[in-house]
This record gives C-alpha cells, sequence and structure tokens, in this order.
C-alpha cells in the first residue's frame, strides 16, 4: 500500500481570465474547485494507475468536508484526521503566465497531532509513506522527519517532496525518492546555471550523496532528470496544449513511486513519471488513465554522460 501524507491540504480554486489588471475590478472567465494538496494528488494519480493508495493528512471545517466529500466521489480511500481549523483554499490563477497563491494553513494542536500519529502502527513491510508538500505554519519544520522512526519501525519506505531545510534533514534517512523542480534544486545549492544539464545532474548527485536513494529533478517543459546510484537520464516533456499545470509535479512523483514500488524497474517508472507529469498538464484536473497510456508513448528518454 502508498500511503500519501498531506498535513496541509488545501481546496485548490482555479480562476481564470485573459487579461489580470491589478488594481481593477476583473471577471472571471471561469472558476472551478479542486481537491488539491500534494500527497491528495500523489493519492488521486496513484489512483488511476491501480495502484493501491490510501491518503492521509488532516481536515477541517467545512473545506475540510468539501474536501473529502469530493475525494470520495472520485472513489479515493481516504483517512484524514480530523482538526478544528478550516482547510486552507489555495488560488490558481490562468491569465497571461500561471501564479499560485498558497495559503499558510490552519493551526493544528498537539492532540491532533497524536491522533494524526497512531495511523502510523498500520503501516506494514513493502508500504511506502509519501509526505509532500509545505508544513502548516505552527508545526515545528522537523514535523516529517520526525515521522520517519515511525515508518522504519514497520519496514516501510519513505518518500519525500518538500523543500529548504525540512527537505534536507530528512535525505540522512535514506528516502527512497526525491523530486525537487529546478527552482527547488536552485534554492537548495544556490547555484543559478540551473537550465543546464551537466550542472542540474551535478547538483543532483549531491542529493543523491546526502542520502536520496533517487533523485528526480523536474523541470516543467523541459522534462525531468532522474539520477541513479551509477547513472543519469533525460526525459523529454511530451508536446501539446497545456491546460493546468498545477499538480504535475505531484503527478510525476506518483508515477515514479507506484510503479517503482510495483516493479523496481527503474528506467520504467522514470518514463511513466513523464507521461503522468506531462498528462496532468494537459489536462484541466489531475491526469487520467487514459491520457497517462497516450502520452507515455511519445516520451523519449536518453542516458546524460556526466563530465
Ligand atoms: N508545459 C509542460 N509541457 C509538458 N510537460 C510538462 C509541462 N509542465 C510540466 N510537465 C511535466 O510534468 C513534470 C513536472 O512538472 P514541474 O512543473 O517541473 O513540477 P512541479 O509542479 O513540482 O513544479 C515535468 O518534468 C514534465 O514532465
Ligand atoms: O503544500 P504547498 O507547497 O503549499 O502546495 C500545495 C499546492 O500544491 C499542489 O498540490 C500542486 O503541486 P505541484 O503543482 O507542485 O505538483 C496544489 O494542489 C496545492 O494547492
Amino acid at each position: 500500500m502508498i500511503y500519501s501524507v498531506t498535513i496541509n491540504p488545501a481546496i485548490d480554486y482555479v480562476i481564470g481570465l485573459p487579461n489580470l489588471e491589478l488594481g481593477l475590478v476583473n471577471r472571471l472567465e471561469s472558476a472551478i474547485k479542486l481537491p488539491g494538496g500534494k500527497g491528495i494528488n500523489v493519492s488521486r494519480v496513484l489512483k488511476e494507475l491501480n495502484i493501491p493508495t490510501t491518503a492521509w493528512g488532516f481536515t477541517g471545517g467545512f473545506t475540510g468536508k468539501f474536501l473529502e466529500y469530493s475525494l470520495n466521489e472520485l472513489g479515493l480511500s481516504c483517512d484524514f484526521t480530523r482538526i478544528a481549523g478550516d482547510t486552507r483554499v489555495n488560488v490558481k490563477l490562468k491569465s497571461q503566465t500561471e501564479t499560485e497563491l498558497n495559503a499558510p494553513g490552519p493551526h493544528i494542536s498537539a492532540i491532533e497531532i497524536d491522533a494524526f500519529r497512531a495511523k502510523f502502527a498500520k503501516l506494514r513491510p513493502g508500504d511506502v509513506v509519501v509526505m509532500a508538500g509545505s508544513i502548516p505554519a505552527g508545526l515545528p519544520e522537523s514535523f516529517y522527519r520526525d515521522l520517519i522512526p515511525l515508518i522504519r519501525e514497520h519496514g516501510a519506505e519513505f518518500v519525500i517532496d518538500t523543500t529548504g531545510k525540512a527537505l534536507r534533514d530528512t535525505l540522512p534517512l535514506e528516502p527512497l525518492v526525491v523530486k525537487p523542480n529546478h527552482h527547488e534544486l536552485a534554492d537548495l545549492f544556490g547555484d543559478p546555471e540551473y537550465p543546464n544539464i551537466q550542472a542540474t545532474v551535478k547538483a543532483g548527485r549531491k542529493l543523491l550523496k546526502m542520502g536520496a536513494k533517487h533523485v528526480l529533478i523536474s523541470m516543467a517543459g523541459a522534462g525531468a532528470l532522474l539520477i541513479t546510484q551509477d547513472k543519469a537520464w533525460h526525459g523529454t516533456a511530451a508536446k501539446d496544449t497545456v491546460k493546468n499545470s498545477v499538480g504535475a509535479g505531484d503527478s510525476m512523483l506518483a508515477g515514479f513511486t507506484g510503479t517503482f514500488a510495483e516493479t523496481g524497474d527503474e528506467l520504467l517508472s522514470f518514463k511513466r513519471s513523464l507521461a503522468c507529469g506531462s498528462a496532468t498538464a494537459f489536462s484541466t484536473d489531475l491526469a487520467t488513465a487514459a491520457k497517462i497510456k497516450q502520452v507515455e508513448a511519445t516520451i523519449n528518454i536518453e542516458e546524460v554522460k556526466e563530465n
């Protein structure tokens, strides 16, 4: 089973208008509400891939009810911990460019945290826990790191998709996969050269040396890199009309983690991850199984010779 952890889920309010004018009244052309949050997105794409998954995390208030209702409608297995605060709403603005406004998230109490941590007793060897997304204000930066002993105690693996110190501190504990995008990689190592493939692979290799078992670096329309102990690969992004790239990174992580957990095949997992990411970018909501299959046939992967 792959459990996703979304400690700061969201309703994604995706709004569209051709031309945003700051300081004026703008009339939206479209407005939809989607269940969001990185771990939840991972579980939704795993479900499309027919891989058993359950979403864990915190939900609260009327927004939390909407989130749970939407996920139930999609048939996703969820086991959330209820909290007193309201689940946040993140605004995704599609205009001249894509702009994301992500809210900080509700307060979570010590009792609510204990109830959440108790769920980890269900883990069994072979399970994978995917911890993804920001840590709400009020929880310590070590929140993810402190969950890892609970995961290891039961012989399970973990995957982490977060940023900065929270990511850095979990690396020595050997995550199965990490997936920074090229901006997050630049934040970690402060090198402005990242569009350059060789420089990006070098930075990715540092994450491997720090403890990650596989490093995926996503580069939006420029595809992605997979760095393993002995090789590095570049995969292309498929070409089509981009509808909504929110969740493309989460989809990529689902494709890699789910396929690797089922097959142990790094290259097949990389190919599927690229297909899932692009299939989401070409969809209004997240990728469907049919779209992933169609996109996967167009993906090319080449080895990167490191210098
Ligand atoms: N504009 C795009 N065209 C085609 N594929 C895309 C596009 N944007 C994202 N993808 C695919 O999704 C993957 C993850 O997207 P990216 O934007 O890098 O992640 P994140 O959402 O974490 O920032 C990319 O590596 C690529 O395979
Ligand atoms: O937890 P964070 O970092 O604020 O991100 C939450 C947001 O990330 C998303 O999961 C999308 O993530 P990606 O576009 O990076 O794949 C949205 O659904 C959600 O609003």
